[in-house]
C-alpha cells in the first residue's frame, strides 16, 4: 500500500468542512442543541434528581435567611428576645453550607459520569469506523476530541447546568419574595438586570466561536504533534526541525490568541453583571432610604429586600458566566458528537449463517482445489476518486493452500486488493469471496479471524516483544511463541534482548531493525494460524539468508494454509504455485514463473530488469499502454 501519512494534503484536501481538525477555522460555528447535551444527563437522573431536591431545600434555606434577619428587626424593635431567632438563622447557614456540599459532591459525580460515557461511546466507536473515515480525520484532532473536548462538556455539565439549575431556584424565590416585600423596588432592580442580560447574551455568542476557534486550534496543534513525532526521523533527516517547530508554535498561539479573546470577553460578563447589581442596590437604598424616612416602609423591610438583592448578585453572576460556558460546552458537544455520528463498518444483516454463495464462473480446467481466494469482476475505487478506480473488472482465483504471488509495478493495486480481502474496504462492483463465501455476507471478525495479513508497513506496536508477537492470538503459549521464533529466525534476536521476550521495543518498533521488525510481523501472523495468509511486500528490508529462511517457511505454510505474496523482489516468487501480474487495477497475466519468462508480456519485462535469466528479450507490450 502506497504510504499515506495521515494529515498529508492528499487527505487533507477530502476533508469534510465539518470535520474540525485540518486548516479549517473559518467555517461556521456549530453547537448542538441544548436537549442533546441534556440527553447525555438523562441516564444519571436519579442522581441528578437528589441534586435539584438538594438545590431547591439550599435555595429555600438561603431564602428564608432574610426574612428571619426581618424578623430579628421586628423582635428587636418591639424589645422582645432574639436568642432562639438568632440560633435558627445560624441553623439556616449550617444546612445551607452543608447542603451545598453534598450538591457539588453530586454535581461532579453527573459531570465525570457523562464524560465516562462519552469517552467511552466515543472509544467504542472511534476503533469501528470504515478505513475511509480515519483518512478523513487527523489522529492528533481525534485525540484532542476525545480527551480535551469532553472535559469542556464536562464543564457545561457539571459547573454550568447544574449552578444554573441552582441559580434560577435562588433568582426566582429572592424575585417572588422582593415583589412580596416591594413591587416598586423590584421593578427598579429587574431594569438594571435586564441591560446585564442584553449584554452577557451579545458577548455569549462571541464567546462561544473564540472557544471553539481555541478548541480547533488544539485539535490541530495535536494533529501536528502526531504527524512530527510520527516522522521524527524524517524531519531530523530533511532539517526541518525549525520549520515543524514554526508551524506547531503557530498553532499554540492561534490556541493561546482563541483564549485570550475568550478570557477578554469573559472578563466583561463579571463586571456588568456586577455593575447593574451595584447600580439596583444604589437605586434600591436611595428611594428605599427615602421611604423608611417618610414612614412608607419598614427599616425590616428594606433591609431584607437589600439582601435579597445580595442574595440576586450571585446567582445573576453564576448564571450570566454559566450561560457563555453552557455555550461552549455545546460547541465541544458538536465536535464529540460529530465522531459520534460517522457511520460504523457494515455487517451483513443478522441471520442464519451464510451457506457458501454459488460460485459465478466455471471453475478452470486447471483449478484442482477449491477457491481459498476469489475475485470476480471487482471494480474499486478509493473515496473521493471516483473517476480513476484503481482496481477495474479484477479476477482471479487462489486455490486453497496453495501458495499465489502478485506482482506489478508499483501503483498497479496489490496492496488495494489485499485490502478488499481483508474487507478494509468494500468493492464498488463485483465480489470477493473467502473460501467459497462472500466477504460483505460475512460477520466482520469471522472474516478477520479467517485472515493473517501482514501490511507492507510491518507495524510494530509500543509494548514488549511478547505482546507483539501474541497481539493477534493473546492465548499463545510459550511453546507456540518459541516455535514461530525459530520459523522467522527471531529465536537468536529473542535470547540476545536484555529482557527476553518482556523487552520493550519501542514506540513503532524503533528499536528494531526493518528486518526484525518484519520477521516479528510475520512471526505475529503466523502465530495466529490463520487460513488464509496475505504478506505484503514483507521481505524488502530483509538479508538474503532470511529471505530464503522465510520462503521455506511459507512454503510449509502453504501446507495448511492459503497463501497470497505480493512481492516486488521476483526471485522470492519463482517457486510459487501461481503467479498473477498485475497492471493498472487489472490481472493481465497469470501462470508459473517457468510459463510466464517465455511469455512476450509484464512478467519477462520485470524479470529482465531484474536480471533473471529469462527467455530471448521480447518488447514490453504493457510499455505502450502505460
Ligand atoms: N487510502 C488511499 N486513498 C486513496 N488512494 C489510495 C489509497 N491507497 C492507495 N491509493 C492509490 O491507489 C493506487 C494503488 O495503490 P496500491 O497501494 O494498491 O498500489 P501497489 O500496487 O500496492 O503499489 P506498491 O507496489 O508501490 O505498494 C495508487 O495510485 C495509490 O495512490
Amino acid at each position: 500500500m502506497t504510504a499515506r501519512p495521515e494529515g498529508s494534503p492528499a487527505t487533507e484536501k477530502r476533508q469534510t468542512p465539518a470535520a474540525g481538525g485540518g486548516g479549517e477555522g473559518q467555517e461556521d460555528v456549530v453547537a448542538v442543541p441544548l436537549r442533546r447535551l441534556l440527553a447525555y444527563a438523562r441516564p444519571h437522573a436519579p442522581v441528578l434528581a437528589l441534586a435539584a431536591l438538594l438545590s431547591c431545600m439550599a435555595a429555600v434555606v438561603e431564602l428564608a435567611q432574610p426574612l428571619v434577619v426581618k424578623q430579628v428587626f421586628s423582635q428587636l424593635s418591639d424589645s422582645r428576645p432574639v436568642t432562639a431567632t438568632v440560633l435558627l438563622i445560624v441553623g439556616l447557614f449550617l444546612a445551607e453550607a452543608l447542603l451545598g456540599s453534598v450538591q457539588s459532591y453530586l454535581l461532579g459525580r453527573i459531570g465525570e459520569g457523562v464524560v465516562l460515557d462519552l469517552r467511552t461511546s466515543l472509544v467504542r466507536r472511534l476503533l469501528k469506523w470504515p478505513m475511509a473515515t480515519y483518512a478523513r480525520h487527523r489522529s492528533g484532532d481525534l485525540i484532542s476530541r476525545v480527551s480535551a473536548d469532553t472535559t469542556a462538556v464536562h464543564g457545561a455539565l457539571a459547573s454550568s447546568l447544574t449552578e444554573t439549575l441552582a441559580g434560577v431556584l435562588t433568582f426566582a424565590g429572592s424575585l417572588v419574595l422582593m415583589l412580596m416585600l416591594d413591587p416598586l423596588l423590584l421593578g427598579l432592580t429587574l431594569g438594571c438586570l435586564l441591560i446585564a442580560s442584553v449584554s452577557v447574551f451579545t458577548v455569549s455568542v462571541r464567546v462561544m466561536k473564540a472557544t471553539v476557534e481555541a478548541q480547533r486550534a488544539v485539535g490541530r496543534l495535536g494533529a501536528g504533534l502526531e504527524r512530527v513525532l510520527r516522522a521524527i526521523r524524517t524531519v531530523k533527516l530533511s532539517n526541518a526541525e525549525e520549520r515543524e517547530e514554526s508551524a506547531l508554535i503557530s498553532e499554540s498561539r492561534d490556541s493561546y490568541l482563541a483564549g485570550i479573546r475568550q478570557a477578554k470577553l469573559q472578563a466583561l460578563i463579571h463586571p456588568v453583571t456586577a455593575l447593574s447589581v451595584q447600580g439596583s442596590l444604589v437605586l434600591v437604598l436611595g428611594i428605599g432610604g427615602a421611604r423608611v424616612a417618610n414612614g412608607t416602609m419598614e427599616l425590616g423591610e428594606l433591609i431584607a429586600f437589600l439582601l435579597y438583592l445580595m442574595y440576586l448578585a450571585v446567582p445573576a453572576t453564576t448564571l450570566f458566566s454559566s450561560f457563555t460556558d453552557l455555550q461552549a460546552g455545546r460547541a465541544a458537544l458538536a465536535r464529540v458528537q460529530e465522531l459520534l455520528d460517522e457511520p460504523l463498518e457494515t455487517e451483513p444483516p443478522a441471520g442464519p449463517a451464510a451457506a457458501p454463495d454459488p460460485e459465478p464462473a466455471p471453475p478452470s480446467p486447471a483449478r484442482r482445489r477449491p477457491s481459498g481466494i476469489s475475485l470476480h469482476g471487482v471494480t474499486f475505487a478509493y473515496p473521493g476518486r471516483d473517476d480513476r478506480p484503481t482496481l477495474r473488472d479484477l479476477g482471479f482465483e487462489v486455490p486453497e493452500l496453495s501458495r499465489t504471488a502478485l506482482v506489478g509495478p508499483s501503483g498497479a493495486g496489490k496492496s488495494t486488493v489485499l485490502s478488499l480481502i481483508g474487507r478494509m474496504y468494500d468493492a464498488d462492483r463485483g465480489a470477493v469471496r473467502l473460501l467459497g463465501r462472500d466477504v460483505t455476507r460475512m460477520p466482520l471478525k469471522e472474516v478477520r479471524d479467517l485472515i493473517g495479513h501482514v501490511e507492507q508497513e510491518s507495524p510494530v506496536m509500543a509494548g514488549t516483544l511478547r505482546s507483539n508477537l501474541t497481539y493477534a492470538h493473546p492465548d499463545a503459549t510459550d511453546a507456540e511463541i518459541a516455535e514461530v521464533l525459530a520459523r522467522t529466525n527471531l529465536t537468536e534476536f529473542a535470547d540476545s534482548l536484555p529482557q527476553g521476550l518482556e523487552t520493550e521495543v519501542g514506540d513503532g518498533g524503533i528499536l528494531v531493525s526493518g528486518g526484525q521488525r518484519q520477521r516479528i510481523a510475520i512471526a505475529r501472523m503466523l502465530l495466529k494460524r490463520p487460513r488464509i495468509l496475505l504478506l505484503d511486500e514483507v521481505t524488502s528490508q530483509m538479508d538474503a539468508e532470511n529471505e530464503r529462511l522465510l520462503n521455506e517457511t511459507l512454503k510449509e505454510a502453504a501446507a495448511s494454509c492459503t497463501v497470497l505474496v505480493v512481492a516486488h523482489r521476483l526471485s522470492t516468487i519463482q517457486d510459487a504455485d501461481q503467479i498473477l501480474v498485475m497492471d493498472a487495477g487489472r490481472i493481465i497475466q497469470t501462470g508459473t514463473h517457468d510459463h510466464l519468462i517465455r511469455e512476450p508480456g509484464l512478467y519477462a519485462h520485470l524479470a529482465r530488469t531484474q536480471l533473471l535469466p529469462t527467455a530471448p528479450p521480447q518488447p514490453d507490450p504493457s510499455a505502450a499502454a502505460r
